[in-house]
């Protein structure tokens, strides 16, 4: 279940992902290693579609890019009829750099700077998710100058607790995202946006967190949605045609995990869209989701190679490996979960034990797994980790000068390099001080 679909292992035991052995990755690209397999990308993209296509007569979903975003995936998402969901200057450029429909851009972000909100413009983004009021000021200048017309969404609050880690969490009232409903704060927003004539408000966004396993939520975010939907409309008569109750749909890190299908949120999210618009008495408008992780996160495989093994008696056996918090913070961020298998080998007839696998890097908390059950390792050995595919490389770092990994896409027993390993080099590619080379000139 955590694995991506086409993952097996062959007679010998190796694993196989897309048709193409992960051992022979490794030993081409070296590792840490991200391996995407097109197959889980694209029946998860297409599976979003279908499922909101039929539970609900008008749906967009939206890729969060933040989850992961590089220009190899924008030609699948678009050819899988998603929208692109970006949070920063550089996910818009590299975006439409890398050929993604500009209309189809939402630009999100609780304090986006007045350079990326003229970019927005400029690039010509589908829609701005206003967040404060500060950037309503900004978007007035900026469209008063431009001359141009822009559709908008308002994140409000909607002071609902996902049952999610703290660091997760976006919908409680102490929250920096969104502007707040019980406190009068979206209302005035609403009226001010209504009074700026370059914007277009189109409706409301709330996004309560990530890692969200419970529909339940969802289904009160979206009626706290329409109920103020219906407000603005009894104040104001405004009535939208978009309602997004965001992303956040949960993946399985471990095989105990709740298996977090598509289809069921898709109905239930749909279905509280659909009974919520006739409890407040709407005509079904745009339901938006922005799923991130749960569209790439179980695509990816991060492979490392063993190297030091280190026991302390009657504590714990250490597997070191060549990665670590440098290209996946999430253990030693949220305590975050995830299981390993060996990759070049299955293991079969050896003793199984229970070892922690520690990065390389210098911090005591840079721990992958504590606790996993697996075949005796030794030096040399691959370790796959699954359920890679989402906020590692995303939020991945050149702490102790770490080189960030290469990343390989495979389908139908083919691989395709698709961002390279970093190189010395890059390193020095922003120092401003001039480098002596190897003679000393
Ligand atoms: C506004 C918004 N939309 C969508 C997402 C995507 O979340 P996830 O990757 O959990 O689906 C996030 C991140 O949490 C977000 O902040
Ligand atoms: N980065 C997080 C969640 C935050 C999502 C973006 N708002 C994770 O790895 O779980």
């Amino acid at each position: 279940m955590v694995w991506p679909v086409t993952t097996e292992r062959d007679g010998s035991g190796q694993l196989i992902i897309g048709g193409v052995p992960v051992s022979q990755l490794a030993d081409e690209y070296g590792t840490p290693l991200y391996i995407y397999d097109e197959a889980t990308l694209r029946q998860r993209a297409d599976a979003y579609r279908q499922a909101f296509e039929r539970h609900y007569p008008r749906a967009r979903v939206v890729y969060a890019g933040k989850a992961y975003l590089a220009t190899w995936l924008l030609p699948l998402l678009d050819e899988a009829g998603l929208w692109l969901d970006v949070v920063s200057g550089g996910e818009l450029y590299l975006a439409v750099r890398g050929g993604f429909p500009a209309e189809r851009i939402v630009f999100h972000g609780n304090n986006k700077t007045p350079e990326e909100l003229a970019l927005a413009l400029e690039l010509g983004v589908g829609e701005v998710v206003i967040d404060n009021h500060y950037e309503i000021e900004l978007l007035a200048q900026l469209t008063a100058e431009r001359q141009v017309a822009l559709d908008v969404l308002l994140r409000v609050n909607p002071g609902v607790d996902a049952h999610t880690h703290e660091y997760r969490k976006t919908g409680i009232v102490d929250s920096k995202f969104g502007l707040l409903i019980q406190s009068g704060d979206a209302a005035r927003a609403v009226e001010r946006i209504r009074a700026v004539p370059g914007l277009r408000l189109r409706g409301y966004h709330a996004h309560i967190g990530s890692q969200i396993a419970e529909t339940e939520p969802f289904a009160t975010t979206i009626n706290v949605l329409f109920a103020f939907a219906a407000e603005m409309r009894d104040r104001f008569g405004v009535v939208p045609d978009q309602i997004s109750p965001g992303g956040g749909w949960a993946i399985p890190y471990e095989s105990d995990d709740p298996d977090a299908a598509i289809e069921p949120y898709a109905a239930a999210v749909a279905g509280s869209a659909l009974q919520a618009a006739e409890r407040w008495g709407f005509d079904p408008p745009v339901l938006t989701v922005e799923p991130g992780r749960s569209i790439v996160g179980p695509a990816g495989v991060a492979v490392y190679r063993v190297g030091a093994i280190k026991d302390i008696p009657g504590v714990r056996r250490y597997v070191c490996v060549d990665g670590g918090m440098a290209d996946n913070i999430r253990p030693p961020l949220y305590g975050a979960r995830y299981t390993a298998a060996l990759a070049n080998r299955d293991g079969a007839g050896s003793d199984h034990a229970v070892v922690t696998i520690a990065g390389k890097y210098c911090e005591s908390g840079d721990v992958l797994i504590r606790d996993v059950e697996l075949p005796t390792v030794e030096p040399g050995d691959l370790l796959a980790l699954p359920a890679a595919g989402a906020y590692c490389l995303a939020m991945a770092s050149n702490y102790n000068l770490a080189l960030r990994p290469a990343v390989v896409a495979v389908a139908d027993g083919r691989a395709r390099l698709v961002q390279r390993r970093e190189r010395y080099e890059d390193l020095l590619a922003r120092e401003v001080v001039v480098v002596p080379n190897q003679t000393g000139e």
